[in-house]
């Protein structure tokens, strides 16, 4: 299991350690030890896991109060995962960071409370698992536009993506709320 720190402070890409044989393969998603030696030193608390169609853009949302850590994994299929640094405090503040995390690649990248997250399907289909250090908690949810034109996301669709009403009704970065 091998762990790289993202560009902005607090993302953390993690490599599996992938154990194959004539069966198939075998790893180990999360280890207490070995993420809190890497310095993420937390509890999961419920696992969360969606499927969406080729296009959709799910995202970026984020809980104001009882903010989530997210370790997120694409299962199935590929996604372009997004985190935007909403600490007022952090050095990059307003600024996203973007992974590809595929089945093929088994990357999974574990994303701090004070981010918003959101990402793009790349594939026909995709199930992205994560886990959360923090329960779901809606009346705190928030959702900050996709395409918000000050963090300027560079998503890789090509076409328009099917996005839910709640997104497409996200707030701009100038009036979402923040974290200190
Ligand atoms: C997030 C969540 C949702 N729900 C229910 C509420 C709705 O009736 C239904 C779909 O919820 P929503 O449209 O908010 O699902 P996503 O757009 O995938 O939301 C997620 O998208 C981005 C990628 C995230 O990082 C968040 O975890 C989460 O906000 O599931 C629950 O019952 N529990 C939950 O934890």
């Amino acid at each position: 299991m091998q762990f790289r720190a993202g560009r902005l402070p607090g993302l953390v890409l993690i490599e599996p350690r992938v154990f194959a044989d004539d069966r198939g393969f075998f790893q180990e998603l999360f280890h207490r030890g070995r993420f809190a030696d890497a310095g993420i030193d937390v509890d999961f608390v419920q696992d969360n896991l969606s499927r969406s169609k080729a296009g959709v853009v799910r995202g970026l949302h984020y809980q104001i109060e009882q903010p989530q850590g997210k370790l997120v994994r694409a299962l199935r299929g590929e996604v372009f995962d997004v985190a935007v640094d909403l600490r007022r405090s952090s050095p990059t503040f307003g600024q996203w960071e973007g992974f590809r995390l595929s089945e093929d690649n088994q990357l999974a990248v574990y994303i701090p409370p004070g981010f918003a997250h959101g990402f793009s399907v790349l594939s026909d289909s995709a199930d992205v698992l994560y886990k959360c250090t923090a329960l779901y908690a809606p009346q705190h949810e928030r959702t900050l536009l996709w395409n918000d034109p000050t963090v300027n996301v560079a998503w890789p669709h090509s076409q328009p993506p099917i996005v839910s009403g709640k997104d497409l009704a996200g707030l701009p970065f100038g009036h979402a709320e923040m974290f200190s």
